[in-house]
């Protein structure tokens, strides 16, 4: 039987769910019909659809070790709860309240808006912490933002997390490994820390779900004492009601082109509708640019009215300065169109943003054990995430919401929820963190959602052949350790470590700084024969890496001027991007012990050191190939150089690849060529593991 909680009562009455011993409070309706404008900042707060459950959730934290709260995107679960538990008192002592996010962006943005809130300075009782940024401080921060991988990195030093008294993980319904992981984990936690509080909230969870995780495999006397008192089960509560409307309008029939699609409607309504901003979400960097470039075309030609447009890309990629333009108010008589990938799609408001335009797709990671190939792939969104993209608007006002898919495939099509992160990756950077942690029986922790084995016994062996875990699969000291330490892929971070012994780390820090970025290289339809040619100035015989070094040698060299890289087709943004990350590996590399040195000219070194980290990303050219196929050396998939390489056409015998995407074929991005020898030299057990030796 379910129970509902009506809201302004003092205390619920509890009673269980019968099927699942699990207590369910829904409640009253709330819907505001005015704007924000004039209203002062605690009256907008008191207007939201969860100041009316203040109490219950109270209520519900104090009296659970886990409380799930299901409410309506724009409701107030994310700026709001942490500011209840706060003024309830769950800060005091030097204790600390915790909210994770799956995305930096949203960290920042919601740590902003809760420090605006609350009237204090960013930093100091509010703070935030991301990877490589941390603005919180010490003994004076109580309300603590951060990204949950960030968290799970805060395991290693306290496994315990005994400077919080709530944890509360946002947007659980993302999946994002570091989301699973952190649950697997926090309900370890929970056993020696009976006190501590999770709190694990979305608009779009399957609440049911989630509470059977958090009950199974309890030990019979935990059971018992459940049936005594409320403390072992989860609690979920509904919040109802929602801020603004939202008008959802679907095409009627599917688009062939949604890139072209999504810019026709930004333009249909910058023609036709009312003042407002618009945010478009596309599914990565070169749909993006193709988007600006598409409206900027209209801008030239005036076929259509683009006057008054301002157009700003979004993406992780970008710089942080580029990143917040889309955070400042739009100029009077203005419309800003922001288009975006999903990073945009939870926790965000952007104030100004009246219309969404959802093209229905997003990259997703896709990994094959058998091959050993993790692939990004534009692929169809979930329910979920189409609602998260909606609920963009209607945040401070209504809005409108046009879906570049028919409402038939929305409903009778579109998957509830996405596959969980951890069931489609590569689990080498996963395992990792969890034997950093102590966690030696992988096999056998607690999932949200197994993972495969196959992937599993994948990530095991690459690890061992990195030099990560010893025989008895534990973290080798010291490279394990220091792996553990970079807070990158195991594959990158084990590049940089050898480049010590290469004496090549200066060199390679910078590969890994480009590597971390999208494309340095400005692209685009219309612009493909220029930006070509501006690559072959830098093109090195070696591969990309190579010639990712000679343009950051160049960009220095031009004193980081913008027009130097406007004029060699190099993306300014991209570059600026690439010099922060740098600085902050840096920082990392000196910590972990590596001595920063160049190697001047000898590339040789830096081939070395990149095939000490990817060397299971290693393929050769079929010999009879006359349209450039390689096969990878592991799982022999049929992989062809991607057209940005500079080695593209020129098919070197044996390379190396950074990353693979999949279109029409499978292509390989950054590349490498290598000698096979350094194959054997930098992982004798991953190759010799072959039945009949492939590198012969
Ligand atoms: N930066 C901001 N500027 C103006 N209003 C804001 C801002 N941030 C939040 N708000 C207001 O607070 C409301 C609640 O935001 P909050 O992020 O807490 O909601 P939420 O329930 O966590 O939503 P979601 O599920 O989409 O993350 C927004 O709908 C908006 O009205």
């Amino acid at each position: 039987m379910a129970q509902f909680w009506k809201p302004g009562t003092e205390k619920p009455r509890l009673v269980d769910d019968e099927e699942g011993g699990v207590l369910f409070f829904s409640g009253g309706f709330s819907s505001s019909s005015s704007g924000y404008g004039y209203a002062s900042m605690e009256k907008q707060r008191q207007r939201l659809p969860v100041y009316k459950y203040r109490t219950a959730i109270l209520y519900l934290v104090e009296t659970h070790a886990t409380t799930i709260i299901v409410g309506e995107t724009g409701s107030g679960k994310t700026t709001q709860i942490p500011q209840f538990l706060k003024d309830a008192g769950w800060a005091s002592g030097g204790r600390l309240i915790a909210c994770t996010q799956p995305r930096r962006l949203a960290v920042q943005a919601v740590a902003s808006r809760v420090a605006e809130e609350m009237g204090v300075k960013l930093g100091e009782e509010v703070g935030y912490t991301i990877r490589f940024e941390d603005v919180t401080k010490p003994d004076v921060t109580v309300l603590k933002f951060l990204t949950d991988g960030v968290l799970l990195r805060e395991m290693m030093d306290d496994p315990l997390l005994t400077k919080y008294s709530v944890i509360m993980v946002d947007e659980a319904h993302e999946r994002s490994i570091s989301t699973d992981i952190l649950l697997g984990l926090l309900k370890k936690v929970q056993k020696r820390r009976p006190e501590l509080r999770l709190i694990i909230s979305s608009a779009t969870i399957e609440a049911k779900a989630m509470s059977d995780f958090f009950r199974k495999r309890k030990k019979r006397q935990e059971l018992e004492n459940e049936e005594n008192g409320t403390q072992g089960k989860p609690a979920i509560l509904s919040v109802e009601g929602r801020g603004f409307n939202v008008q959802i309008n679907y095409v009627e029939e599917p688009v062939q082109d949604y890139v072209r699609a999504a810019v026709s409607t930004v333009l249909l309504i910058h023609e036709r509708e009312p003042p407002g901003d618009i945010l478009v979400f596309l599914t990565g960097q070169d749909d993006i640019d193709a988007a600006v470039q598409l409206i900027a075309d209209e801008v030239q030609t005036s076929r259509k009215n683009t006057s008054g447009l301002i157009v700003l890309p979004l993406y992780s990629g970008l710089p942080r300065a580029e990143q917040e333009l889309v955070f400042s108010p739009t100029p009077r008589g203005k419309r800003k169109v922001i288009i975006s990938t999903n990073i945009a799609e939870t926790s965000l408001t952007l104030e100004g943003i009246v219309y969404v335009v959802d093209s229905g797709f997003s990259k997703q990671k896709f990994y094959n054990p058998i091959t050993d190939v993790e692939n990004l792939v534009v692929a169809p969104i979930s329910k979920a995430s189409a609602k998260q993209r909606a609920g963009r608007a209607g945040r401070v006002r209504p809005g409108k919401c046009y879906r570049l898919y028919a409402e038939e495939y929305f409903l009778n099509h579109m998957s509830n929820e996405g596959i969980p992160e951890i069931q489609r990756s590569n689990l080498v950077s996963c395992i990792i963190h969890l034997k950093a942690l102590g966690i030696d029986n992988i096999l056998g922790f607690d999932w949200p959602a197994s993972p495969s084995p196959e992937a599993m016994i994948r990530a095991l062996e690459i690890l061992y052949s990195l030099g990560v875990l010893d025989d008895d699969a534990k973290l080798t000291s010291p490279t394990g350790f220091q792996v553990a330490e970079i807070p990158l892929d195991p594959m990158i971070s084990k590049m940089i470590i050898a480049s010590n012994q290469f004496g090549c780390s200066e060199e390679i820090i910078t590969v890994a700084a480009v590597l971390s970025i999208q494309s340095i290289w400005i692209s685009g339809r219309g612009i493909q024969k220029e930006s070509d040619e501006a690559k072959l100035r830098f093109a090195a015989a070696e591969g990309d890496h190579v010639t990712f070094l000679n343009v950051y040698k160049g960009f220095l060299q031009s004193g980081k001027s913008s027009q130097w890289c406007h004029k060699n087709y190099v993306n300014y943004h991209a570059m600026r991007k690439a010099l922060e990350v740098r600085e902050q590996l840096k920082r990392i590399a000196q910590r972990i012990g590596i001595v920063l040195k160049s190697c001047e000219r000898d590339m040789q070194v830096v081939r070395k050191a990149v095939t000490a980290g990817f060397f299971a990303n290693a393929c050769r050219l079929e010999e009879y190939s006359h349209n450039g196929m390689y096969k990878t050396i592991r799982g022999s998939q049929e992989v062809y150089i991607h057209p940005s390489s500079v080695l593209f056409r020129v098919n070197p015998k044996w390379i190396i690849y950074n990353s693979l995407v999949s279109t029409d074929r499978q292509y390989m991005r950054n590349v490498i060529s290598i000698d096979p020898s350094w194959l054997l030299e930098a992982a004798p057990h991953f190759y010799q593991l072959q039945q009949s030796n492939p590198l012969h």
